[in-house]
């Protein structure tokens, strides 16, 4: 398969957060962001560990209530209800369980009920894309973290959804599995709009804007 190949119309999906903050208890983990997701752009979501990266992924996917301020999504330029969000979302993340008790291949059949792939991809084709045709009918909760996180970021990529969130997508990859996830990324982020959050500059190198946390830790002065 060549990249010319994966190359479909993804709708176009747009958020805008406006003076956007969430706050746990009494800490606020993010104030006052005001910022464009334009359809096509790859954001970087970077900061220290506990800055709120996830937490800031997890609003996004509509999951977490914003403290303070608006998140609007548009979908080929008309509105999205945030209820609808998460059917037009791809996530992947350290924290997102896997089916443990399924084959891989049953895995794949029943999530991409919910979850369909991209037009051209089939579970087969998915299989052999991640290069676990040897593990078809093994349990998941026999793969090793790679093999996982492989199979967690494959799900996300291959999705056909446009907004893609991808927490720390490297992790538990080795050196082959991030050149995969190298490869993976750039054949599929065409028309997605893409939020990225790491600590590693090599896995978020490809995005075009980079958007620092602790940036937004105090409320902007008028
Ligand atoms: N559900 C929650 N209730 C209370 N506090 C929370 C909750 N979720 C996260 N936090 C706190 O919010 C802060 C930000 O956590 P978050 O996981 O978003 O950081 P992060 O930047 O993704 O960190 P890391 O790089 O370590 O993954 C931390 O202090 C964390 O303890």
């Amino acid at each position: 398969m060549t990249f010319f190949s994966l190359i479909h119309n993804i709708t176009q999906l747009q958020i805008t957060a406006t003076g956007l903050g969430k706050r746990f208890q009494r800490d606020w983990i993010f104030r006052g962001l005001t910022h464009v997701f334009h359809p096509g752009s790859a954001t970087a979501v970077l900061g220290p560990n506990g800055a709120g990266k996830s937490t800031l992924l997890n609003t996004f996917s509509g999951q977490l209530l914003p403290t303070e301020g608006t998140l609007a999504y548009s979908l080929a330029g008309r509105s999205l209800a945030v209820e609808d969000v998460p059917r037009h979302l791809a996530y992947a993340a350290p924290y997102l369980e896997l089916l443990e008790e399924l084959t891989l291949l049953e895995m794949l059949q029943f999530h991409t009920q919910f979850k369909p792939l991209r037009p051209g991809i089939n579970a087969d084709k998915l299989i052999e894309l991640m290069y676990l045709e040897k593990s078809r009918q093994q349990l998941i909760r026999e793969f090793s973290s790679g093999m996982k996180q492989r199979l967690k970021l494959a799900l996300a990529l291959y999705a056909d959804a446009p907004l893609l969130l991808l927490d720390e997508p490297t992790t538990n990859l080795d050196a082959a599995g991030v050149a995969w996830y190298h490869e993976h990324a750039q054949a599929t982020r065409a028309g997605r709009t893409l939020l990225l959050s790491s600590n590693v500059p090599a896995e978020y190198a490809f995005c075009d804007e980079q958007l620092l946390v602790t940036d937004f830790q105090s409320v902007p002065k008028k």
